[in-house]
């Protein structure tokens, strides 16, 4: 297979599943998997399909209502996204929501203008009539906060609609055709900053659709036994073990899916974190009884790293290597024809920009836009469809201990990615130190679990201090701490000053060649996690 084939359609329809299905059409928006949170905290199964592929995939998933995303694309622009025929004609339920709307407006038979009243940010909308989407919500009336983000706007209404609420830069702002069950709308309501949002896609999923939210953590774990012994059948499957949460999820499931047949393994890249290896492996082998080699490759990954000072390169070189590892370890078992990842659904969007709808790449993961083109082993990506809560919440129900389940995130590509710039052994054992002595802070003042993922970086800079009445020309820690729920947004932590002043102090005296601290208080977006 080759790495483009990795799509950011979260996996083929699973037809197997008997669960009440939604098919959410995918035309591009940043925050599209936004919109399957919200379905799937409703307790409804459902999938996102690009639009150019939401024909095929309706027909084989036969989903219960149908979800159209925003994008970027205007509808106004010759060979703009639309949404496949079929989809509004099966009398299955559909809510379209900005460009969704805007499409399904235009196909209908309305008229959509642009370039006059651009909104984006917070706004407020107006309920000029009673709707079912808003029932039990919001009030004819009302005037409520919602988030905007678009330039274009429903003029004409389609035949059978008629208009519900208005805004400023819409007035036709959410439409309803109570008939046939279409609603669609200018803002989104996936996103938290409109407050009422979730509970506007749930009175869609659950009353206007009529889905009964039957999908639990328990029948994902089922059916991904069947889907995994159903892909593997008696072959052979190498998994990519970090001791990281995602990465232990994944290999219990498939533990349990095909016993023997499994084989982890940890590569030590010479990017962990202090006495990582040790404690990780340890931990594992306490705990499981899944066969695990232990590869040290820190010679291999630091050489070729050697002098490679952009962040895709190290990303790109680092996915190549971890492949490069994982078939001569597969050669050693005497051949496998898989290989598993903890891969999460934000690795692949935040890694893949598709064609049609296009939405950036920010990075590329390691072990999804980092992979080599050519791969001898065909990937096993449990989690491919999850966002990091909900995996932690599998993992509880695996029964797998705290101490992997509540771990903060740690990537692929390590400390790689927190060395900007060129990476040596003498950076690596500095960054290693001073991040440990931080982490031990947290863990001192109890704030471990408050925190969604906390690290140091390494700064390539040296600036002037004075110790001991000497002059020093030492290197920078910056400290990174964010909140989060899935890692697509977060916010920087707030720690109290006192804490910073004694993190700061203990760091600067107890490594050496480090003589000042710097704490980053930039959230996500603008800034990402990592900061590489
Ligand atoms: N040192 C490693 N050895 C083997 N496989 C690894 C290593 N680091 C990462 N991987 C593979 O890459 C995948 C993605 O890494 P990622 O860091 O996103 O997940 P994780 O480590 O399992 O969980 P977490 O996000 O909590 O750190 C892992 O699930 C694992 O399969
Ligand atoms: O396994 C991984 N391989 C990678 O290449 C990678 N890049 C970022 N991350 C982790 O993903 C989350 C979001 O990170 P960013 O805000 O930096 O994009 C954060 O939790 C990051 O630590 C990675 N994990
Ligand atoms: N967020 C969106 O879906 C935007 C739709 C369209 N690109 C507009 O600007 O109106
Ligand atoms: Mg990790």
């Amino acid at each position: 297979m080759t790495a483009a084939q990795n799509d950011r359609s979260a996996s083929t329809p699973s037809v197997a599943s008997a669960h009440d299905k939604i098919l959410i059409v995918d035309f591009g928006s940043q925050v599209t998997q936004l919109i399957a949170r919200r379905v799937r905290e409703d307790g409804v199964y459902c999938e996102i399909v690009p639009f150019n592929k939401a024909d095929g995939a309706f027909k084989e998933m036969k989903p219960k209502a149908v979800i159209l995303s925003g994008g970027p694309a205007s509808v106004l622009d010759a060979n703009a996204p639309s949404v496949p025929l079929p989809l509004l004609t099966a009398g299955v339920p559909v809510l379209g929501i900005c460009y969704g709307e805007q499409t399904m407006a235009q196909q209908l038979g309305g008229t959509v203008e642009g370039g006059h009243h651009r909104e984006f940010g917070r706004a407020t909308i107006e309920v000029t009539d009673d709707c079912a989407l808003f029932e039990g919500v919001w009030e004819k009336g009302g005037r409520y906060e919602v988030w905007m983000s678009h330039g274009d706007r429903v003029t004409r209404l389609p035949d059978g609609f008629r208009g519900v609420a208005k805004a400023q830069g819409s007035p036709i702002s959410v439409i309803a055709d109570d008939v046939r069950k279409f609603y669609a709308m200018q803002f989104h309501p996936e996103v938290v900053h409109t407050p009422d949002g979730a509970k506007l896609i749930r009175n869609f999923v659950r009353k206007i659709a009529g889905l009964t939210g039957d999908w639990t953590m328990r029948a994902f774990r089922e059916e991904e036994i069947a889907k995994i012994r159903a892909q593997v059948g008696k072959g052979k499957v190498i998994c990519g073990l970090s001791g990281g949460v995602d990465s232990a999820v994944a290999a219990v499931l498939i533990h349990e899916a095909i016993g023997d047949q499994l084989t982890c393994v940890f590569v030590d890249h010479g990017l962990l974190r202090l006495d990582e290896a040790k404690t990780v492996v340890d931990l594992f082998r306490h705990h499981y009884n899944i066969p695990l080699v232990h590869v040290d490759a820190s010679k291999q990954f630091l050489g070729e790293l050697e002098g490679v000072t952009d962040p895709e390169t190290k990303r790109k070189t680092i996915g190549r290597l971890f492949i490069e590892v994982f078939e001569a370890e597969a050669k050693k078992i005497g051949g496998a024809d898989f290989l598993a990842q903890g891969t999460l659904y934000p690795d692949v969007i935040e890694s893949v920009s598709f064609t049609g709808g296009p939405s950036v790449t920010i990075k590329s993961h390691h072990n999804v836009g980092g992979l080599p083109e050519r791969m001898n082993m065909k990937l096993v990506e449990p989690l491919r469809e999850l966002f990091k809560d909900e995996v932690r919440k599998l993992g509880r129900e695996l029964g797998l201990p705290e101490i992997f389940v509540g771990r903060h995130p740690f990537p692929g590509p390590g400390l790689a990615i927190r060395c900007p710039g060129d990476i040596t052994r003498d950076k690596l054992d500095i960054l290693r130190k001073a991040d440990a002595v931080y982490i031990d802070q947290i863990r001192k003042h109890g704030l471990y679990d408050e925190i969604w993922q906390a690290f140091a970086v390494l700064l390539p800079v040296k600036t002037v201090g004075v110790m001991g009445d000497g002059r020093t020309y030492d290197y920078v820690v910056g400290l990174r701490a964010v909140t989060s729920t899935d890692g697509m947004t977060a916010d920087f932590y707030q720690f109290d000053m006192k804490f910073l002043g004694e993190t700061a102090t203990r760091i600067i005296n107890e490594v050496k060649g480090v003589n000042r601290v710097v704490y980053d208080v930039t959230s996500k977006p603008p800034g990402t996690i990592e900061w590489e």
